[in-house]
């Protein structure tokens, strides 16, 4: 872990950069992948099976054989824990309904919202080096309460070509249409492009490494939605000398055991507590089944010493991490304070794993300073908001004239005239009944 003390803000920019590589690099390995999607479809599904996850597969769809057997593996502890874990998820993306009222803007003017579902979307599930079938809950719980009616889901077949039994066993619970077994950027090339077996979708959602990552943004451009940027994981913790050394180390290796190229971040006003967390750092990581891959990452990570509580939250607004834990005495006077991050944890026992899996707000975050501009997924990110109005005649006879000006002074009269000719027509109508 790299210590920076005291740094100037002009150095900030260079010393927040993110380890994921540039972007035009792993774009020129993901183009020629969506290109080849493009053109042969499920054969190139196939072929980027077995040349990336090394799996040689007869049916890309997974079958309800398949799906059967996984749920007789998951075992009942880990199954009861699903459930628990999907009424909290459920619980809060519940609460985000919105019941909006008709608003009269002027009298006779009436304007309403309604939200209408994204008919068919398509779920990215990692799969690589982990399993992350708590995904599937992050995404599916929030489509089955918009009422999405297709789920097309995707994600990597291991060398046996299987996918993991929870994975399995949670799609079926969130109700997912169809899952395809295919990983990385050929899988997002699916789901935007369609294949024989792959439908085409209107929205891509779900987290993945650099290369899942760069495809989304690339196929986004080409006229497919996505929820957002959602890359390799990051944390960075505000620390005070009320926080518990142990405990930062262990959530500061929770999300450095991702992937080598995740970045974890300490900011604190107090020197002996890097100290501290340097030496639990060198004593956990050693018990990591994945240690060797957050060795790696803990070498992206970066420690800053800073003057006071004002310059670690500007620093931490300008990293605009993916996940911000507030460790310190007065975290809820400091939260208030926090203008970008993907989502925050306040105090001691508010560890951000609690939010990967169960605590109920999602865990598909945007990641590489995104946060700065965009939200992480929630019950909106499945829904279209549709506009309404209903102008009565005596609403126009109110709002016409605003339009009529406004049209003209931009020189667009048919606009104006699209007015003006009721306008005339109630005149006439109503000089007729006289
Ligand atoms: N931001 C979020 O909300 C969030 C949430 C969960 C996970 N994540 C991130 O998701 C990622 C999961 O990564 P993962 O790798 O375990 O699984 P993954 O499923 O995202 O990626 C695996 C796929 O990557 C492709 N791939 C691997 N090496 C490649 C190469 N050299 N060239 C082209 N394609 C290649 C393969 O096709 C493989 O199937 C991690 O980085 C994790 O931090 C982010
Ligand atoms: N921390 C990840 C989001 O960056 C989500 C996750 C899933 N499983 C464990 N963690
Ligand atoms: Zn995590």
């Amino acid at each position: 872990m790299q210590i920076i003390k005291y740094p100037e803000k002009e150095t900030w920019a260079n010393l927040l950069t993110r380890p994921t590589a540039r972007l035009k690099e792993i774009e020129k390995k993901v183009k020629p992948i969506l290109k080849k999607v493009k053109k042969k479809g499920d054969k190139a599904l196939l072929y980027y099976a077995l040349e990336l996850d090394k799996a040689v597969l007869t049916d890309l769809l997974v079958s309800q054989e398949e799906i059967e057997e996984a749920k007789k593996q998951v075992s009942r502890p880990l199954k009861q824990a699903i459930a628990k874990a999907y009424k909290n998820i459920e619980k809060f993306h519940l609460a985000q309904q919105e019941k909006f009222k008709p608003v009269s803007t002027m009298t006779g003017v009436t304007c309403w919202r309604k939200s209408v579902p994204i008919q068919r979307v398509g779920f990215y599930i990692p799969g690589g080096t982990a399993p992350l079938f708590s995904t599937v809950l992050m995404l599916g719980i929030p489509a089955k309460i918009a009422g999405c009616e297709q789920v097309i889901m995707t994600t990597p077949p291991n060398r046996e070509g299987k996918v993991h039994p929870a994975i399995l066993y949670t799609a079926d619970l969130v109700g997912v249409s169809k899952i395809i077994k295919s990983g990385g950027a050929q899988a997002i090339g699916a789901l935007a492009y369609g294949t024989s077996q792959t439908p085409r979708v209107y929205k891509i959602f779900g987290p993945g490494n650099q290369f899942v990552t760069a495809a989304k943004q690339l196929v986004a451009k080409q006229g497919v939605a996505i929820d957002m940027p959602a890359g390799p994981s990051e944390v960075a913790i505000l620390a005070d000398d009320t926080a518990n050394p142990a405990f930062i180390a262990a959530d500061l290796l929770s999300q450095a055991e991702h992937g080598i190229d995740s970045q974890t971040l300490l900011v604190t006003t107090n020197e002996e507590i890097i100290q501290k967390v340097a030496i639990e750092l060198v004593a956990q990581i050693e018990k990591l089944p994945r240690k060797e891959m957050a060795r790696i990452s803990m070498t992206n990570s970066r420690c800053f010493l800073v003057r006071n509580h004002e310059e670690a939250l500007d620093l931490l607004n300008e990293y605009a991490p993916e996940h911000l834990i507030i460790a310190t005495q007065d975290a809820k006077v400091l939260a208030e304070r926090v203008i970008n991050a993907g989502s925050v944890f306040l105090g001691n026992y508010t560890p951000e794993a609690a939010g990967d899996y169960a605590s109920g707000t999602n865990h598909t975050l945007p990641t590489n300073g995104f946060a700065k501009a965009y939200s992480g997924v929630s019950l909106d990110s499945f829904m279209k908001k549709i506009t309404f109005q209903h102008i009565t005649e005596e609403g126009l006879q109110n709002i016409g004239g605003i339009v009529e000006k406004m049209a003209e002074a931009e020189m667009l009269i048919a606009h104006k005239e699209a007015i003006s000719i009721r306008l005339r027509h109630l005149q006439e109508s109503k000089a007729n009944n006289q």
